[in-house]
């Protein structure tokens, strides 16, 4: 069984008379990729803030733990990237990190080299000696993650790394992000369902303040999938009356119909499936589209979302 690195336990804020965080618990496992999922307000920076020492939590628990035991040395022990990053623009990509190499602890030759090996491992060595004002915002969230990790943090928490970027940007940061999963422990925040399938093992999902769903992606993407029909029929009448009377058949657990579209979350997908053909074609009723299949992770996200 494979270690905690972090444990959180109650976690609270308030900010005045409103709570945007609420009694939070979850812990990672060294080694694993978390997402911390939800859509936005939902009070993801300011968990991610109050993971990485930046605001006082009004109540509850953080607790880094180094082989189980309790780490006393935070900023040795966390890489940090802010959602919107502050760089100075007048700086070259090689001063900013040789700073960035300093602040965390980094001295002399050890710094210089260090600068070096990231600016290589993020692949900006050939824009190293340009100011980065001129870079892309890819460019900088790649600077950003070179400054985040310069000094070996175990635990690399980052706050929406992807969502301002470009899809170009994107794909950039998530391999880059893929391949340092596999020597240090990750987390970060997204709106983006599928940044997060992309890359990680296991989901936090949070919705106005409060942990909605937490757990492994391999054992929710089970445990959640239903069967499920997606039917599309033609605007006349007579498609449109069968269309609102389909929720009622016996083997319709639940049913989403608006207009000449439907999406059926059914008991056996088979069986629905013939005896919603059968009863359409004596109908008469003008199919456009059916598809059956199983519910996807998207289907859940939205549904723990709007709930
Ligand atoms: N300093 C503050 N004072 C008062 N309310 C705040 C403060 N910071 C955040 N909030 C509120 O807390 C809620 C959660 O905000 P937070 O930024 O944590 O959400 P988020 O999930 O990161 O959203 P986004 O995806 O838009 O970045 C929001 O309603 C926000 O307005």
């Amino acid at each position: 069984m494979t270690q905690p690195l972090l444990q959180v336990k109650g976690l609270t804020k308030r900010f005045k008379d409103r709570t945007v965080v609420r009694d939070v618990a979850f812990s990672i496992a060294e080694g694993s990729c978390a997402a911390l999922l939800g859509p936005n307000g939902a009070g993801k920076t300011t968990t991610i803030s109050m993971l990485a020492g930046l605001l006082q939590p009004t109540s509850g628990s953080i607790q880094l733990l180094d082989q189980s035991k309790p780490v006393t040395d935070r900023r040795m022990f966390i890489g940090y990237l802010p959602q919107m990053p502050v760089f100075y623009p007048w700086m070259t990509g090689r001063e900013f990190l040789r700073y960035a190499a300093e602040l965390a602890g980094l001295a002399g030759r050890d710094a210089v080299l260090k600068t070096d090996e990231w600016l290589e491992n993020v692949g900006l060595q050939h824009a190293a000696s340009r100011r980065i004002g001129g870079y892309s915002g890819g460019m900088k969230q790649r600077l950003g993650l070179a400054q985040a990790l310069i000094h070996r943090p175990k635990l690399l928490i980052l706050d929406e790394p992807v969502s301002a970027l470009d899809p170009a940007g994107r794909k950039d940061v998530l391999n880059l992000l893929q391949r340092i999963r596999l020597e240090t422990t990750v987390l970060f925040s997204t709106h983006v369902l599928h940044d997060a399938e992309e890359i990680c093992d296991e989901i936090l999902m949070i919705r106005e303040g409060e942990i909605a769903l937490q757990g492994k992606l391999d054992q929710i993407r089970r445990e959640y999938s239903e069967p499920v029909i997606r039917i599309e029929v033609g605007g006349d009448p007579v498609s449109l009356k069968w269309m609102a009377s389909i929720s009622s058949k016996a083997f319709v657990r639940q049913a989403e119909i608006t207009g000449n579209r439907a999406r059926l979350t059914v008991t056996d997908v088979e069986k629905a499936s013939f005896e919603l053909m059968a009863d359409a074609v004596s109908h008469q009723v003008a199919f456009r589209k059916f598809e059956s299949g199983q519910s996807t992770l998207e289907d859940l996200f939205l549904k723990v979302v709007q709930a």
